[in-house]
């Protein structure tokens, strides 16, 4: 265990994080290490923010030319950087979004899609699915499922409702007039790593349109080539009204986005005033956000992500373990749910060298980095079926 630097973070730090006994002080590609040296093949990438991986030089080159140029500029001016990464965001974001409102987290860009909901349909229902996480502030927090993250914060904002995932006749049966959005996750992450059904999601989106609600996916983990495609809406046909966009969006600095389709754009409510952030598409993090969309269509890391993710769900199905229930997931974000609770055995991974995620009580959620090699999933892989003998 680390110096006494560990003490001085538990005596000034909130106390809201539960942390493992590990003080991580340098990363390379999928590894990390400790202050005393020890290495730890990434299974966490930062919840899910380390797509590109750790320590990449284009970044830190990018960061490092971008702040001796200019590091804030709010978007009461124009901006070079910023106005190239709505560019290239228009690009490579999925059909028909092509406007975007550039924000710091996750937890903002659902914030800010309910509200563009709001203004755009004049109505306040929400729907959410169980299981769902959309972030922590009140808004987003409103939508996450879990009623141990949302109770001891009631009351919340009105009108939010949930139904159950991958239920067309719960949808159906709730989606009414004053709808103004259904908010899903195609992979359910934090919440268990549960995959949306094709015929679901296209029916979801063909009740929004008939109803007059607006469809929002939240993109925020399964986002930049983790499910392997760049964007998991590729694998359902969907497009989105609202596509929730944060974590790898910048390679590791904060940043998030609420991509924003056409009839957000012609329903002729947005108005100037009506949201903004000072921190939001500041050119620092654009800076890192376009050199990370180079090395994602550079480095092919979307289809790297599909390859290694079939081939890890195939050696953990082979697996002949009684802890084990089912494998699930797409690309690399992989839930192994469990029989038994998963906090020790996150530990014991963590003894051996793995750093990995809970999803719920008792699955445990894998994340490298997308650029992790062969050598090391499979080490890491090695190392799970193991723990999970
Ligand atoms: C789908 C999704 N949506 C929104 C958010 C909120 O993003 P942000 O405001 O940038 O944190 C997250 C965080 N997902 C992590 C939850 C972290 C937490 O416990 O809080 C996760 O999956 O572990 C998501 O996974």
């Amino acid at each position: 265990m680390g110096t006494n630097l560990v003490e001085i973070e538990n005596q000034y730090t909130s106390g809201v994080y539960g942390k493992r006994p590990v003080e991580i002080v340098r990363g390379q590609g999928a590894l990390l290490w400790d202050a005393e040296g020890r290495r730890y093949i990434d299974c966490m990438a930062g919840h899910g923010v380390a797509n590109i991986g750790h320590g990449r030089t284009e970044i830190a080159a990018a960061l490092a030319a971008q702040a001796q140029r200019l590091t804030t500029c709010p978007e009461v001016v124009y901006n070079d950087v910023r106005a190239r990464l709505l560019e290239r965001l228009a690009q490579v974001t999925p059909e028909g979004l092509n406007n975007f409102f550039l924000c710091n987290s996750g937890t903002e860009a659902v914030e800010g899609a309910f509200k563009f909901a709001r203004l755009v349909t004049g109505r306040t229902g929400i729907i959410a699915t169980l299981r769902g996480f959309h972030g922590r502030s009140m808004g987003a927090l409103s939508a996450t499922w879990e009623k141990h993250y949302r109770e001891p914060f009631a009351p919340l904002i009105p009108d939010v409702s949930h139904i159950r995932y991958n239920d067309l006749n719960a949808a159906a049966n709730a989606i009414t007039e004053d709808t103004a959005a259904v908010i899903i996750e195609l992979v359910q992450a934090e919440g268990g790593v549960h995959v949306a059904q094709e015929e679901y999601v296209q029916g979801l989106a063909a009740l929004c349109r008939e109803r007059g609600a607006l469809l929002i996916i939240d993109e925020i983990q399964t986002g930049f080539g983790r499910t392997g495609t760049l964007f998991a809406c590729e694998q359902y046909g969907v497009q989105p009204a609202i596509l929730c966009l944060a974590k790898s969006l910048a390679g590791g600095v904060p940043m998030g986005a609420v991509c924003l389709g056409t009839r957000v754009m012609e329903s002729g409510h947005i108005s100037k005033g009506s949201h903004g952030s000072t921190f939001g598409g500041n050119p620092l993090a654009c800076a890192a956000a376009l050199a990370t969309l180079e090395i994602l269509e550079h480095e092919e890391l979307a289809n790297r992500a599909a390859a290694l993710g079939a081939h890890a769900q195939q050696r953990l199905r082979s697996m002949q373990s009684p802890l084990v229930r089912e494998v699930r997931g797409r690309g690399l974000l992989i839930g192994i749910e469990l029989t038994k609770r998963v906090q020790p055995y996150l530990e014991a991974l963590c003894e051996r060298g793995v750093l990995a995620l809970p999803a719920g009580a008792n699955v445990l959620r894998l994340l490298p980095p997308l650029v992790i090699d062969q050598t090391q999933l499979d080490e890491a892989l090695d190392i799970v079926q193991e723990v999970l003998r």
